[in-house]
Order: structure tokens, then sequence, then C-alpha cells
């Protein structure tokens, strides 16, 4: 089946042609004019095939909850002959038959393609996520490009120790690929987790069978096509598109895939360490929840803070693992923040809209079942007696915009304190001294991120050593970067994904002992 659907602005889908298995999507608005054409199957061996029991998903538009497309929906059945193509790239073209000069020169020409395309492929992130488009140029593709270009060049420096034990012996290492490894990537930020997952696992020799989210799958089948035109060898990517409970769970039950990396709710992590415990006891690298603490000093920079700590809490519209959503605000500073970060916030309300108009810098969020979750959660806040300090409400009648929202009166007993909202959502609470803000700032099941704002540097750097959490940011705030190695303490994740750190979740030591002159 082939569509075509024309975007001004976020305006209707209209359909008019159809072909198998493609669409066609035109945009005519200020942010990009152009069309773009995307196979709609599920991407094995190389090939756009349909799923082996044919199934569709609509995929919305979220800022107006209309469909844009629809795309195969793939099986279990898909993901075992993604893994049969996976594994005989693995064992014929790839892993340790491909040199890692080879590996990386095919990266970095992935990572030249997708710049060429970094106009369609943030349309595409947009359109499907409600992003604003500068954000998801500027935010999702630069990093997205950064990460794949910058494990290209780590393809052909991956190399073992070698080790002197005694006189007759000779023992060195090995890095070598797992094989087949399954990857299951996010909404939030569909491109760049994608990157996260696909650049050290291909960089390090490994073969990928990838789910993206149902959801919003539709910049990697843009990905795929690219895959295909920078000539990788066929099965060593493959892309199956599906739900979590059921290609989500084949990859993690699999028994010929040997690791699986996973980014997503706490609740399936832990379903996908059973299922990998039930299977092939599997490796698994976890990127979960946060309900990140930012702390802010009277001796803050005031109008630099008050700056990161929007970043902080709203960027993607609150929908981000590390979002700054517990602001632990000290008492002398607390008025004049107050008065600041809320005008900043209603400003930034102001701008809520069409992800492709040049001045929306908020837009929907995903879906309706987050839209009613995020909803939820404001409605337990305003339940529990803490209030409304602006917003908490949705914005508009069309699509899934929310309010950015200000609690305040908030106490550490509180849902809307505890949990995950992954929405525009920050509870506000003051504090007098570091100790008390150190144990409050920790008080939680995650350890994700956290900001700490002093231009004390003794007591920055002292606080963020205290906290928890797998990543700290003095006087900044999600500034996550390619060579910088991210994850979690706690319940917020197994494993490190970015910088060198993710190569190693992506080899195998083998330690090769070399008799030198022992006789028996
Ligand atoms: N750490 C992060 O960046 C993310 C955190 N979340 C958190 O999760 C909450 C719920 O969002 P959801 O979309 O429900 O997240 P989710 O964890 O269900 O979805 C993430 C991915 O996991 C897959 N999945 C779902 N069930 C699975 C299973 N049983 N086995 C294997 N894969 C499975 C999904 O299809 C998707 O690709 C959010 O409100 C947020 O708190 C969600 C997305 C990203
Ligand atoms: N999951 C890593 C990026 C983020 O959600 O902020």
């Amino acid at each position: 089946m082939h569509e075509l659907n024309k975007y001004s602005g976020s305006s209707l889908p209209r359909r008019t042609t159809k072909m198998p298995g493609s669409t066609t999507l035109e945009f005519d608005n200020a942010a990009y004019r152009g069309s773009i054409s995307l196979n709609t199957g599920l991407f094995i061996d190389g090939k756009w095939v349909d799923p082996v029991e044919p199934d569709m998903i609509d995929i919305i538009n979220p800022a107006s909850g209309k469909k844009i497309a629809a795309v195969s929906l793939g099986s279990s059945k898909d993901v075992d002959i993604a893994v049969k193509a996976a594994q005989k790239a693995y064992k014929t073209t790839w892993g340790l038959k491909c040199p890692g000069s080879q590996r990386g020169k095919l990266l970095t020409r992935l990572a030249d393609l997708m710049e060429r395309d970094i106009d369609q492929f943030t349309a595409l992130e947009s359109l499907n996520g409600g992003k604003p488009f500068a954000v998801a140029k500027g935010v999702d593709l630069a990093g997205a490009i950064s990460t794949i270009r910058y494990f290209g060049g780590w393809a052909d420096k991956i190399h073992g120790k070698t080790i002197e034990s005694n006189e007759t012996k000779l023992a060195y290492t090995r890095h070598e690929p797992y094989g087949v490894v399954g990857q299951i990537i996010p909404w939030n930020f569909p491109i760049l987790m994608l990157s996260w997952k696909a650049g050290p696992a291909l960089a390090t020799g490994n073969c990928i069978v990838l789910k993206p989210s149902e959801m919003t799958p539709l910049s990697a089948l843009k990905f795929a096509e690219l895959v295909a035109e920078a000539g990788f060898p066929p099965g060593v990517v493959n892309i199956v598109n599906g739900y979590g409970k059921t290609v989500g769970q084949a990859i993690s039950e699999h028994m010929h895939i040997s690791k699986v990396a996973f980014t997503g709710s706490t609740l399936v992590g832990r379903k996908i360490l059973e299922a990998a415990a039930r299977s092939n006891l599997k490796v698994v690298t976890l990127e979960l929840g946060g309900k990140s603490p930012t702390v802010i000093f009277d001796d803050c920079n005031l109008d630099q803070t008050l700056k990161w700590a929007m970043q902080a809490m709203y960027l993607n519209m609150g929908q981000s693992c590390v979002a700054g959503s517990r602001m632990f605000v000290q008492e002398g500073i607390y008025p004049e923040f107050m008065e600041k970060f809320t005008a900043m916030v209603k400003a930034f309300g102001e701008a809520t809209g069409d992800p492709f108009a040049p001045t929306t810098m908020h837009g929907p969020q995903v879906s309706q079942v987050q839209f009613d979750r995020i909803m939820s959660y404001i409605a337990s806040g305003k339940e529990s007696g803490a209030t409304v300090h602006i917003g908490g409400d949705r914005h508009g009648t069309e699509g899934y915009f929310i309010q950015p929202t200000i609690f305040t009166d908030c106490t550490p007993d509180m849902k809307i304190v505890k949990e995950e909202i992954f929405g525009p959502v920050v509870a506000v609470m003051k504090f007098k001294t570091e100790e008390e803000v150190i144990e409050a700032a920790n008080a939680t099941d995650y350890g994700l991120s956290a900001c700490v704002f002093s231009e004390n540097v003794g007591r920055a750097l002292r606080v963020a050593h205290a906290f928890e959490s797998g990543s700290v940011f003095v006087n900044s705030a999600q500034l996550i970067e390619c060579s910088i190695p991210f994850g979690g303490y706690k319940a917020s994740g197994i494993g490190r994904e970015q910088g060198e750190y993710a190569l190693e979740t992506y080899t195998q030591v083998k330690a090769v002992h070399v008799n030198t002159g022992l006789i028996i």
C-alpha cells in the first residue's frame, strides 16, 4: 500500500494514492517544504518485507490526534527471521569477518547521509513526536548524527590488552562482539535513542535486531533506508516494528540474542530482566526512569540558573528521563527565583502550538495515553494538597497539549514528588541547609541525573559527589553528549551508554593464554 499525505503545519493528512508498503508525506510549512517517501514494512536482511502475519498500526500526529500513516506490525515470527538474518551476517560479512576500519567507514558514511537528510528526519520527528522543529533539529538530530559519527571513529580502536603473567606465559585479551543484539527503543527521543544503541553495537561488530516504539517508528524507517544506501551488508541492521508485548518480548526472550539494550519504563525493564533470566541469561543494559533533583542554592547565578532550570524541566514537553522534576530552592532566593521562574514558564507556555511554527517552543505530549497519565498526576497533585502555581490544565481542544505546570507546597509523600510523571510538571520545594537538601534529593528509588546550582565551587562539588546519581550537572542541565557515559544508579538502570564505556557493554572479553615455555 502506498499513501500520500500532505501537511501544512499540523493540518489533517490528505491521502491521495495507494501502492504496496510505502507512504509519501508532503510538508508545506515554514519549517519544512517537500515530500518524504518512506517504506512502511519491516527491514530484514537488507530488504523491505511484509510481516509473516500481516498487521498494521496507525501512526498518529500528536498535535492533531489524527492519523499520519499506517506501518507494518511484526510478531515473534518476524523476530525469528530477523535473528537468522543477523546470525548469517555476523558469521559471513560482519563481526570478526569485517575489519573495524570498514565498519567505521560505513558508520561515517551513514552519519553523512543522515546529515544530508537532516531536515527530512527532523520533519518526521516533529510530525510523529510533536517536537518543535528547531529543537528536534538541534537536539535530536544533531545528537543522533554526532553519535553515529563518534562511534564510527571508535570502530578501529577496539582492542584488548597484553598481560605478562610470568616468563613462560603470554596472555592477552580480545574484546569480541556478542553476535546478535536486541535493541528496544522508546518514543521520547526516537532517532536519538536509536543512535545511542545502533552506534556502539555496530562499531563493535554486532548485528542488531531493533524495535522502535510502535508509536514513533517513522524516523527508524528512514534510518533503515540510509543503512541500505550506505552499503551495510544485508542482515547487519534489522528493524522490526511492533508492540512491546509481542516483538519486544520476543527479543527479550530469544535464545539467539546474546544481549539486549532497552530504554523505557522501569516496569518493562524488570520484565526484560526476567525474560533474560528465563531464557539464555543474555546480558541486559537498561536505561529507565528518573525523578531528578534540581538543587538551587542562594549563591547561584540566578539568570543562568533560571534558564538551565527551565531546560532541565520542560525540554521535550517534560518527556525526558532526566527531567528536573523535583526542584529544591534555598529559602533566601526562593521569592525572587519563583517570581522570575513563573514569568519564564508563563512565556514558554504562551509559545505552545504547532511544532512546525517558528515561534513554537512547547508541543504536545506524544499520545492520548501519556496525556491521560500526566493529567491524572496533575489531578493527584491537586487532591493531595499541593498548589497549582501555574498551568495545571490542558492547552487547547485538539491534540495532546498540556500547559507547563508548577506545583508548590509539595511534600515528600506526594505522588507528584515520588513518581516519574514524564510531562511538563515540576514540584517545587523550599530548603534551608545543604545537609537537608542532599538527604531530600536522594530520597528516591531513582538515580539517573541531578543538577546543582551554586557559585561556591566547593559546595557545588560536595553536593555533586553526594548525589546518588549516574549523571550530575553543575551549573547546567541536560547536556548529554555522545562522548560522556550515561546511565542510572538505583532503579534508573543498569550499565552505561555513550562514550568509551558503551563499547564495554557491547563486547565480551576473551583471555587467551599462550604457553611460551612451560613443560609438564
Ligand atoms: N527512560 C526513558 O527515556 C523512558 C521512560 N519512559 C517511562 O515509561 C512510562 C510509560 O511509557 P511507555 O510507553 O508505556 O513505556 P514502555 O517502557 O512501555 O515503552 C518503551 C519501549 O518498550 C517496549 N515494550 C513495552 N512492553 C514491553 C515488553 N513487555 N517487553 C519488551 N519491550 C516492551 C515498547 O514497545 C517501547 O518500544 C513513561 O511515562 C515514562 O515514565 C517511557 C519512555 C522512555
Ligand atoms: N533517555 C535518555 C534521554 C532522555 O530521555 O532525556
